[in-house]
């Protein structure tokens, strides 16, 4: 394939995205309607959009191409003929650690900066590398699967037996190369579930105890839920949410799980829900509040470009009044888990700060789980006990 021919793909793609629609949702629909796109097409497409986004802003002032090049170069460990016809000179370099190739580009444009690939003005939670946080935008994230303990060995022989590798990150966690077709590889889908290391992590902030009644308030598909029943079966549980496509996906994870004592409801916590709950009362309350999302951009970096300051403060606003109309639902001395999946100090140590000025709540313990260390999301966890 030419690279005029390549370029033409990447620069049609590029001009018609406008960030609304999340990247690969936006490709999907784009190659179901350009048919004429074979395979090999549509894999460079893919390859180069999301190493294009992946340099943030960095590098601005260059010619797309030389930007694309470089982004490239970056990003990925094998040859591409827009590396070799823009910049011939890395092309031996492809192998090297991505510290060292981000070197040759210092080195060759002293303008790159690497703080330039994520330029936000909210300020980061504390403890986070910086640096090594934006480097991990040139490496795609890892799929993990959580599976359960007494079966990880089989499923590690089922994965290996057909040329799969998994790596073991935890006892029941296993790392995979993104993009793995697991339901090829796995012959039974009630043994995993899709979830991110840092946010199997939370649960270690979760400690139910048997004959709990615990409320998952914003849910979405499920995945804490079906993580804190996995640390302790024997509960009660609410799973609500806003979205009630969300809680259909739910239904079916919960089916496959082989989970059915469970009550469900379409609960918007920006209303007044008295009336539906005034008579609930929760052992545990788990709030994965609505949020930037920044710490998951390494899977989708088209946020890097398309993301604005301005709707950190939004999601706050949405924080605050949700995470507070919950706290009266919380018996006293019982844990409200705060969640997020963001790297930003406002939606995180600042909103644990507001719920414990403002509401009988008491800090127990917190953690920004950083998953840029380990090819994984970032997540921040807080466990705040009613007084
Ligand atoms: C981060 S997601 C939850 C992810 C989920 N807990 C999981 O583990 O997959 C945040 C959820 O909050 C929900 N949400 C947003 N605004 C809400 C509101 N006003 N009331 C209730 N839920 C809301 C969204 O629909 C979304 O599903």
């Amino acid at each position: 394939m030419k690279v005029e021919h390549q370029i033409r793909a990447f620069e049609q793609l590029l001009g018609s995205y406008d960030g609304v629609l999340p990247l690969h949702r936006y490709l999907f629909a784009y190659f179901k309607q350009n048919k004429q796109m074979g395979s090999s097409d549509r894999r460079w497409a893919t390859r180069y959009l999301y190493s294009y986004f992946r340099l943030g802003k960095a590098l601005g002032k260059l010619k797309t191409m030389e930007r694309l090049a470089i982004a490239d170069f970056l990003c990925n460990e094998t040859p591409s003929l827009m590396v070799a016809s823009q910049l011939p000179e890395l092309e031996a370099s492809f192998a090297l650690p991505v510290a060292d190739k981000i070197a040759i580009i210092q080195k060759k444009y002293p303008a790159f900066k690497l703080t330039d690939v994520f330029t936000f003005k909210p300020e980061l939670s504390a403890g986070i590398d910086a640096a090594a946080f934006y480097t991990s935008f040139f490496v795609q994230p890892d799929l993990f699967i959580r599976v359960k303990e007494t079966h990880i060995q089989a499923i590690i022989n089922q994965l290996t037996a057909q040329g799969v590798t998994p790596q073991e990150v935890g006892p029941a966690t296993l790392a995979l190369p993104n993009g793995t077709k697991l339901e090829q590889l796995i012959s039974d889908e009630r043994l995993y579930q899709v979830q991110d290391f840092s946010s199997q992590l939370t649960g270690n902030y979760f400690e139910p105890q048997a004959g709990d009644y615990w409320w998952d308030c914003c849910a979405a598909s499920g995945g804490k839920s079906l993580l804190l029943h996995s640390l302790e079966p024997q509960i009660e549980l609410l799973v609500s949410d806003v979205r009630a496509t969300s809680l259909g996906n739910l239904q079916e994870r919960f089916q496959l799980a082989g989970i059915k004592q469970y009550h469900q409801k379409v609960i918007d916590l920006l209303q007044n829900n008295d009336q539906v709950l005034h008579h609930y009362e929760f052992d545990g309350i788990l709030v994965d509040a609505p949020c930037s999302g920044s710490g998951t951009w390494g899977r989708t970096p088209e946020m890097l470009c398309f993301f604005e300051n301005y709707k950190v403060e939004n999601y706050n606003k949405l924080q605050k009044a949700i995470a507070g109309s919950v706290v009266k639902y919380l018996k006293k001395g019982k844990p409200l888990i705060y969640m997020t999946c963001s790297v930003f100090k406002a939606e995180n140590e600042d909103m644990v700060d507001y719920l414990t000025k403002n509401f009988d709540l008491k800090f127990e313990k917190m953690e920004l789980i950083k998953g840029y260390a380990h090819k994984a999301d970032s997540m921040f966890v807080a466990r705040l006990i009613k007084q």
